[in-house]
């Protein structure tokens, strides 16, 4: 089946202040495929994902050159509105970050906040939401409680919940396991699995093992540059470059 381009980046510098964080940065992303940012710590995985929603729009420091595309418009047009975007690329934490609400509510917010009063259709949406995120079975009985009585695995699938229900076309992912157990990271993994029939996912990883069980492509990235991007299969087995079999092999990092 033909790839469809869903994101890239192109030719993206980025800047804290006077420190360039991101070097020409060109990645694209592909529809219904999972792709995995690896790289030493502060190689700009982090900076480079939170720039696919604008995220770092709100460090006033900062700066962008290059471009941004979705659905090959870009995103840092000024005629483009910020709140769209974030809401058509939807993005979940390292840390779970449930407000202080009802499950319920955590999932009808982001449809509140776009305006939406019709209450058949939010509770729905926040059934479909939490299904969707393997959370369902789990919290049906108790959707009016507090959120915060959940797990750390069971608030980070609520998170997900969260992101979907406003019906997102890429999800971000920032070490979303890395605050879990191993039981808990595999059913994030699992559903990462599901949910790339529906959506383009973009996931910051620390774990190899991590990224090559969950992602169809990887890139590497090192000292605020990409080094290298390829199928994962193929980054993990046959790297073209030096310093991304260093990595993977464990040499630094
Ligand atoms: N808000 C900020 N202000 C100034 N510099 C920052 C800021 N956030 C990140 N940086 C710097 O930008 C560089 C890239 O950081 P980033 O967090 O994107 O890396 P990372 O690869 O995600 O790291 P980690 O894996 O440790 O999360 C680092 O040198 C970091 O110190």
């Amino acid at each position: 089946m033909e790839k469809m381009l869903k994101m890239s980046s192109r030719n993206l510098d980025f800047y804290y202040g006077d420190f360039k964080a991101l070097h020409a940065v060109s990645l694209d992303f592909f529809d219904k495929q999972v792709a995995a940012l690896i790289g030493p710590s502060g190689c700009g995985k982090s900076t480079f994902l939170r720039c696919l929603n604008r995220m770092n729009d709100l460090i006033p420091i900062s700066r962008v050159e290059g471009d941004i595309l979705l659905d090959n418009e870009n995103i840092y047009d000024p005629k483009v509105d910020v709140v769209s975007i974030r809401r058509r690329v939807g993005m979940v934490f390292q840390k779970p970050n449930p407000f202080p609400k009802t499950i319920f509510e955590n999932v009808a917010y982001g449809l509140r906040v776009i305006g939406i009063k019709d209450q058949s259709f939010i509770s729905q949406r926040v059934e479909e939401s939490l299904y969707h995120a393997a959370l369902w079975d789990e919290v049906k009985d108790r959707l009016h409680k507090s959120a915060l009585g959940l797990s750390g695995g069971q608030q980070q699938r609520l998170c997900i919940a969260r992101a979907l229900a406003v019906e997102p076309e890429v999800l971000l992912m920032d070490e979303p396991a890395s605050a879990l157990d191993p039981i808990a990271t595999q059913k994030i993994e699992e559903l990462i699995h599901e949910l790339k029939k529906n959506y383009t996912i973009i996931i910051v990883t620390h774990n190899m093992q991590q990224a090559a069980r969950v992602s169809d492509v990887t890139a590497f990235f090192y000292m605020g540059k990409l080094i290298e991007v390829d199928d994962t299969e193929t980054l993990f087995t046959r790297p073209k470059f030096r310093q991304t079999e260093d990595y993977i092999t464990g040499r630094f990092g």
